[in-house]
């Protein structure tokens, strides 16, 4: 039973599975990802992390079971959900511009570009503020650096007012810096537009002062429970199929750290 004082889950997962190919990527997913929190999704590659996303945004259907978003059925273009695919920036053309780029997420497409409004050119620029890169929102995005890319990539999720962000490994190639940068954003983003952030993550390190729950692919099975029930050295060992150690600084600081496969 939901708690009638809570806002409703943003995903809902009842006894799901997915095929990709003929075969079973994951199955009997059953999760509600709570309203507000931010989700580290984690598993092993090629475990189904990236396809959660993808029934998540309408993309692909499910071989059995029901999936709800935002209160409906998944489809494709729900403007309520904010999505940056893996290797998105470097996947873009190099000729775009920052600030074209975030409008994408206003227009929808390309054509739109030259016709938009006064309101939503000042939606287009409150979100590149928003992110920090107002500075540079009239220069190409292969004139940019890795962490100035990536913000860019989330103000064009976030420009439509999103109430759930997918973001697929927003932290690759990023310097420790930029990964800080970013997850510090990413926090700020939490707390002033109520959203619900999911971060499909392989190191879950820089993430974790940030994040409340994980969605974990074990075992084929998607999984979902508070953070502090996810970093624990038997689940991760277990979830990665190598030793993990969980690391608790003087400080409070939490960290994983892998030291190997185990010994057979
Ligand atoms: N377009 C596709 N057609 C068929 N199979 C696919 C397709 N895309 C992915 N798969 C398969 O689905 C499975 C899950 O892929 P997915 O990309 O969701 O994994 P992932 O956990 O995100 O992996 P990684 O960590 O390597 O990015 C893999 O076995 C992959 O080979």
């Amino acid at each position: 039973m939901t708690d009638p004082g809570l806002p409703p889950p943003v995903l809902v997962l009842e006894d799901v599975s997915v095929e990709r190919g003929g075969r079973t990527v994951w199955s009997q997913g059953t999760l509600a990802v709570p309203a507000g929190a931010v989700v580290g999704v984690i598993g092993p590659n090629g475990a189904g992390k990236t396809t959660l996303f993808q029934v998540a945004l309408g993309l692909l259907p499910v071989s059995a079971g029901r999936v709800r978003v935002l209160g409906a059925e998944p489809r494709r273009g729900d403007r309520r959900i904010g999505y940056v695919p893996q290797n998105y920036t470097a996947a873009l053309g190099d000729a775009i511009r920052c600030r074209d780029l975030v409008t994408l997420g206003v227009t929808g497409h390309r054509f739109g570009l030259r016709r938009i409004s006064a309101a939503d050119r000042a939606r287009v620029d409150e979100a590149l503020r928003r992110v920090g890169a107002l500075d540079y929102a009239d220069r190409r995005m292969s004139e940019l650096s890795g962490g100035q890319q990536q913000r860019v990539a989330i103000a064009q999720a976030i420009v439509d007012d999103a109430e759930l962000l997918l973001l697929d490994e927003p932290l690759a190639n990023l310097d420790l810096r930029n990964q800080q940068e970013i997850v510090t954003l990413l926090g700020e983003l939490r707390r002033e537009r109520a959203v619900t952030i999911m971060v499909v993550a392989h190191d879950l390190n820089p993430l974790l002062p940030v994040l409340t729950d994980a969605v974990y692919l074990l075992d084929g099975h998607p999984h979902h429970d508070p953070i502090g029930d996810v970093v624990q050295e038997d689940l991760l060992t277990h979830l990665y199929g190598t030793t993990v150690r969980v690391v608790r600084t003087a400080q409070g600081d939490l960290f994983t750290r892998a030291i190997g496969p185990e010994p057979l």
